[in-house]
């Protein structure tokens, strides 16, 4: 999905939350053409400006529901709430605020509580504006694509943070024979291994709820694998919102992660 579909409250969850991530990249892209603004100015002004539009929307489409969102204040009614939105307004804050760089998103994803009193992601998607395409946690196939990352060179592949790589980095990829290769934004380092622009993401020392749910949501909605560097789950709407490591993998690849982690 790349146009931005209507916002209405008819859509249903997916379809809400790939419109809301596609129409607050549309706005985040007008901002950094026009703005005048770069570097972490421009990163301020996204992240308020994207912000503001998915609150609203939000508000206005679905307002029984909690939000969660990297930049607004933390209303802890969401803990007793039984849906609750969990938004990054710009993943990859410091890519958008530099000319050129394609690797940041816009996350939107939905928990919600289930019978049990246990919660889920349940619907969700992940916009990366700079190429015009977004991803939801339907099950449709993605087409293998480029754009992310540099062409592949025939060898498995693990992206990493390029600034907070993780510790156990070149041990995971020395046990996939794999090369490493850095990529802004946990939405973005997901949807590559999404588009087979890559094979692993893996991530540890710290992250936010917001950093993952959408990600994840769409990661695994499309067959791949996703845990805490454990294997646990990766659990959504705790009180503590740190929740500072992560696999997104091909489901084959899983056990030989959580093994060169391990030892
Ligand atoms: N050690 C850490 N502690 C807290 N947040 C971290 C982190 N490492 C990465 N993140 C967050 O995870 C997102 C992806 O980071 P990276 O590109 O380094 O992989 C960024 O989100 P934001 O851009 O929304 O702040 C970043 O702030
Ligand atoms: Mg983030």
């Amino acid at each position: 999905m790349a146009a931005s579909a209507e916002l209405t409250a008819e859509l249903s969850d997916v379809e809400l939350s790939a419109a809301l991530a596609t129409a607050a990249g549309e706005l985040l892209n007008t901002v950094r053409a026009e703005s005048g603004l770069s570097g972490r100015d421009l990163g301020d002004a996204g992240d308020r400006q994207s912000d503001d539009f998915l609150q609203e929307r939000l508000a206005g489409l679905r307002p029984g529901d909690a939000v969660l969102s990297e930049e607004s204040a933390d209303d802890l009614a969401r803990l007793e709430a039984s849906r609750v939105w969990i938004v990054d307004p710009v993943d990859g804050t410091r890519e958008y605020g530099k000319s050129g760089r394609r690797d940041w998103a816009v996350h939107v994803a939905l928990w919600e509580r289930g019978e049990d009193g246990a919660g889920s992601l349940v619907a969700g998607a992940v916009a990366l504006p700079a190429l015009g395409v977004t991803y939801a946690s339907d099950p449709t196939p993605i087409a293998p694509a480029v754009g992310l990352a540099p062409p592949r060179t025939g060898r498995r592949r693990v992206v990493v943070s390029g600034s907070r790589p993780p510790v156990f980095a070149d041990t995971v990829a020395a046990a996939l024979d794999a090369e490493l290769v850095s990529v802004g934004s946990a939405g973005a380092k997901a949807m590559a291994v999404v588009r087979g622009e890559a094979d692993a993401y893996v991530h540890a020392g710290g992250q936010y709820e917001w950093d993952s749910a959408a990600p994840v949501v769409v990661a695994r909605a499309k067959g791949l694998w996703c845990s805490r560097i454990d294997g646990s789950p990766l659990i959504y709407n705790q009180r503590d919102t740190y929740l500072p490591d992560l696999i997104v993998c091909r489901t084959e690849l899983a056990q030989s992660i959580l093994g060169a982690i391990r030892a």
